[in-house]
């Protein structure tokens, strides 16, 4: 048994070094060849995720923040054969884990490789890049990309929601039309999300409904609206109850078809994408994931 631990040296508060050691130790008792792999630069992960796939390898760990689990599920999909994947998260958000139970201790997430739990897990593919979590187009989507690394330091992602507030009230909306597997939507928008799983932006009652292998994405589309109506869309965003304001088109579809007549950037797993259209698919239980044995959600 063959696996690989790729890790991003600059997250975690530069702490990597010792998680591997202590990952490595509680792999060796199953697996004969231990790789680690330290990321330098945007596209390693990735790049030794593919690697790990033509060499067969039977798992690999990745170990990092959101961008760095983003890479390697790029380097995983779609592969012939793929290894089974962990995810012991250093991030500031985690939405992959948080969805999929996983500690957000990194001790306690390298622990739980142990029990050899596997979950399928559902990817998105949106033109030709793969995600795990959500993809957000509107204002408050591009207002993520002004938030400072300090300020997200500091506030992890009540940064991003304060910057989004910002947009939301300047009344910034957009003109798009939306293909699902049950029709079309056409309007004004402030914000669509679709999400894969329940946790979005460290946030987990937006889609509480969603699961990590319903073959769905789980589509919000917040049309545009005066301030009163926003504020008194808050409590509902907190009770996860969202889908049901009339203020909020709410799409359970295998599929997503975005178009606009102007350039708005996607912003895919929290970071700056391609602008639209975009062509968006499920694919269903597509990676097996380590996941807690003892995981309500699952
Ligand atoms: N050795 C390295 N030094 C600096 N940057 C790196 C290194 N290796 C990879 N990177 C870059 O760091 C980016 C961000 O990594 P990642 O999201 O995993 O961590 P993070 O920024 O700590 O997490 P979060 O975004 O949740 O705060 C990666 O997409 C990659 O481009």
């Amino acid at each position: 048994m063959k696996a690989m631990i790729i890790l991003n040296p600059s997250s975690g508060k530069e702490k990597a070094p010792d998680y591997a050691e202590k990952i490595e130790e509680t792999l060796r008792e199953k697996y004969d060849e231990i790789d680690i792999r330290k990321t330098e630069k945007e596209g390693d992960a990735a790049a030794f995720a593919t690697e790990a796939c033509i060499a067969l390898y039977d798992a690999v760990i990745a170990m990092g923040g959101d961008g760095t689990i983003n890479e390697a599920i790029n380097g995983l999909a779609e592969q012939a054969h793929r290894p089974a994947l962990g995810i012991i998260p250093l991030g500031t958000v985690n939405d992959f884990a948080r969805a999929l139970n996983i500690p957000l201790d990194p001790y306690a997430a390298i622990s739980i490789l142990d029990e050899q739990y596997l979950q399928p897990v559902d990817i998105g593919k949106i033109n030709e890049h793969y995600f795990a979590n959500v993809i957000a187009v509107g204002a408050i989507a591009e207002a993520s990309y002004s938030v400072s690394p300090e300020l997200k330091t500091r506030l992890g992602s009540l940064a991003y929601f304060m910057e989004g507030a910002k947009s939301f009230l300047n009344g910034e909306a957009i003109d798009i039309s939306v293909e699902h597997d049950n029709g079309k939507w056409e309007g004004q928008t402030f914000l669509l999300l679709a999400a894969l799983t329940n946790s979005v932006g460290g946030f987990d009652a937006l889609a509480p409904e969603a699961s990590v292998n319903d073959g769905k994405f789980h589509a919000f589309i917040i049309k545009k609206m005066s301030v009163p109506k926003i504020a008194a869309l808050i409590p509902s965003l907190m009770k996860g109850e969202l889908q049901e304001s009339e203020e909020v088109e709410y799409i359970r579809t295998s599929f997503l078809k975005v178009t606009s007549d102007k350039q708005h950037v996607v912003n895919i797993d929290g970071e700056e994408g391609e602008p639209l259209p975009f062509n968006a698919r499920v694919l269903p239980g597509h990676l097996d994931v380590f996941v807690p044995l003892k995981s309500e959600k699952n």
